[in-house]
């Protein structure tokens, strides 16, 4: 054993000699080269060798995946992937890992674990390939930190993370032809499954990715945890059905649209009045599809610019939400902002003869930033940059539908457009399957000629038959249903009447004016 490592103490040496002979004889033969203006051809010579030179002396090869390849417009799945895939060797402690990274998990009392930079794992591919990870990171580039293209702010000036994967010259085929693609595939899976869904909105901020990653971005993010599905929204069971089968042919439609070559995505256009079920709608499809929410607020989005940005860095199986589009954006190309200015309204309204205050700071900035225009929503929705990424699907709501410029919802942007309206017989059976448990009642005959009669919302018609004490049960709770209904019934009556007795005065007295 003694012999052994003192023959390779021995070898070391020796070839640490040879090393330091070979780098003094090279530059002196580049030196007499260059004064015998030889060196350019040589140097040619050279480095068409250079390679074959380096495998000898270093017969290891490298690849390097980047955290942002290409600009920073978005962080690189491969790098993800990579990170997904590691994740389980960084843990095993065999792999001899000794500096971790630890950031936040799904689980709050757990944390993801990486590898700290200049930390090294091996990792054997069929048995026989090894193959070692090194995680590193360099400071931001000077031209990063202005910002350059578009993209600039907090992304550009963090670290520029890496993984190098280094492995022996004579394995070349299997890791590139067979080992990176098994990585990818490996680190997808282990995404999908500690994937969380989540719900997105335009705050700008750094947020921890699934990976467990630190990223920074146009969005924030909460776990997405909607009750509604399907089965519980109160709707047409056939419309109902309809709006299913479109979906499914959604998700399943890669082919198809590559096929005819369309961008794989899908635009949905929810309007009927408030308490329709509009919102409920958005979360039932997203937890039929297994798809995050994407939830925009326009009036928070300065630019047509800003609104490309946050659609690049959305993800695919994903709903983009932009609720009540027609307070958002006003069609002339300019936008308002809806709560604000009903804030100011009622705020002036409560000050009664005050004078009005000068606009405060925020609303002198929000003015200035008010540049989101329709040709830039119509771009978002299927603009050039709408293709990339795939699976996305676009939800617009509005509560006045023919506000909504042609333009904005037509097909092909807008491809199916879904009236979200007043409870009909048809949900409210379904109402009181889900709710009561029944079939059929001797008191649904009198609901049903009254919801012809009255509107009332699907919300309203459940409230009403949600059991609330404990001697609660169908009858009682369809009786107050139809209280309800009949009281709702003889206020629209009452309503009515008062109308036409107003019409009729103000008829008389147009009619005294002319005997006048
Ligand atoms: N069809 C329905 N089935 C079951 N529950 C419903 C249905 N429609 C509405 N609700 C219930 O009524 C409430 C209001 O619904 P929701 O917020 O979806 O209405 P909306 O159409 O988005 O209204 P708005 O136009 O004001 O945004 C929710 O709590 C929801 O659970
Ligand atoms: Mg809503």
């Amino acid at each position: 054993m003694e012999a052994s490592q003192a023959a390779s103490a021995w070898s070391s040496v020796n070839s640490g000699i040879v090393l330091s002979l070979a780098a003094v004889l090279w530059t002196v033969v580049w030196n007499s080269l260059q004064s015998l203006q030889l060196h350019h051809l040589v140097g040619r010579h050279l480095a068409r060798h250079a390679r074959r030179l380096a495998a000898v002396v270093d017969p290891y090869l490298t690849v390097t995946v980047a955290e942002h390849d290409g600009g920073r417009m978005k962080r690189s799945d491969a790098y993800r992937e990579v990170q997904a895939y590691l994740h389980r060797a960084t843990c095993d402690a065999s792999a001899g890992v000794r500096h971790l990274r630890a950031e936040p998990a799904k689980n709050p009392d757990a944390f993801v674990l990486s590898m700290a930079d200049r930390e090294e794992v091996a990792d054997v591919f069929r048995g026989g390939v090894t193959v070692w990870w090194l995680a590193y990171s360099t400071p931001p580039r000077e031209d990063d930190a202005g910002g350059g293209f578009y993209w600039g702010g907090r992304a550009a000036r963090a670290d520029r993370r890496f993984y190098r994967l280094s492995f022996l010259e004579r394995d070349r085929d299997v890791v590139l032809g067979e080992y990176l693609p098994h990585v990818r595939r490996e680190g997808r899976a282990a995404m999908v499954r500690n994937r969380q869904r989540k719900l997105f909105t335009n705050l700008a901020g750094d947020t921890w990715g699934d990976d467990g990653g630190w990223c920074e971005s146009v969005w924030s993010h909460v776990v997405f945890e909607h009750p509604k599905t399907f089965d519980t929204l109160a709707m047409d069971p056939a419309r109902k059905k309809d709006i299913m089968d479109d979906l499914d042919a959604f998700r399943n439609g890669k082919e198809y649209y590559a096929r005819v070559g369309r961008a794989w995505k899908r635009g949905y256009l929810l309007h009927g009045p408030p308490g329709t079920g509009k919102s409920t709608m958005i979360a039932a499809m997203a937890n039929y599809l297994d798809y995050d929410i994407y939830d925009i607020e326009l009036t928070s989005v300065r630019t047509n610019t800003d609104l490309r940005k946050l659609f690049i860095e959305t993800t695919s199986k994903s709903i983009i939400v932009i609720e009540d589009i027609d307070c958002s954006l006003d069609l002339t190309g300019k936008r308002k902002n809806k709560k604000k200015k009903d804030a100011a309204a009622a705020k002036n309204d409560t000050d009664g003869d005050k004078k009005e205050s000068p606009p405060s700071e925020e609303e002198e900035k929000d003015k200035e930033g008010s540049k989101v225009t329709l040709s830039g929503v119509l771009n978002f929705i299927d603009g050039l940059w709408s293709a990339c990424g795939g699976e996305r699907i676009i939800v617009f709501t509005t509560n006045h539908v023919e506000k909504l410029d042609p333009a904005l919802i037509r097909r092909g942007r807008m491809d199916k457009h879904i009236e979200m309206s007043y409870c009909g017989f048809e949900a409210f059976k379904f109402l009181a399957k889900v709710y009561l448990g029944i079939d059929a009642h001797h008191l649904f005959d009198a609901v049903r000629a009254l919801l012809r009669d009255v509107d009332m919302t699907p919300a309203d018609v459940a409230e009403n038959l949600t059991p609330k004490a404990a001697g609660d049960n169908a009858d009682t709770c369809l009786a107050e249903l139809v209280k309800e209904l009949e009281k709702a019934k003889a206020d629209k009556a009452q309503a009515k009447g008062k109308a036409a007795a107003t019409a009729a005065a103000e008829e008389e007295v147009d009619g005294d004016d002319d005997e006048e």
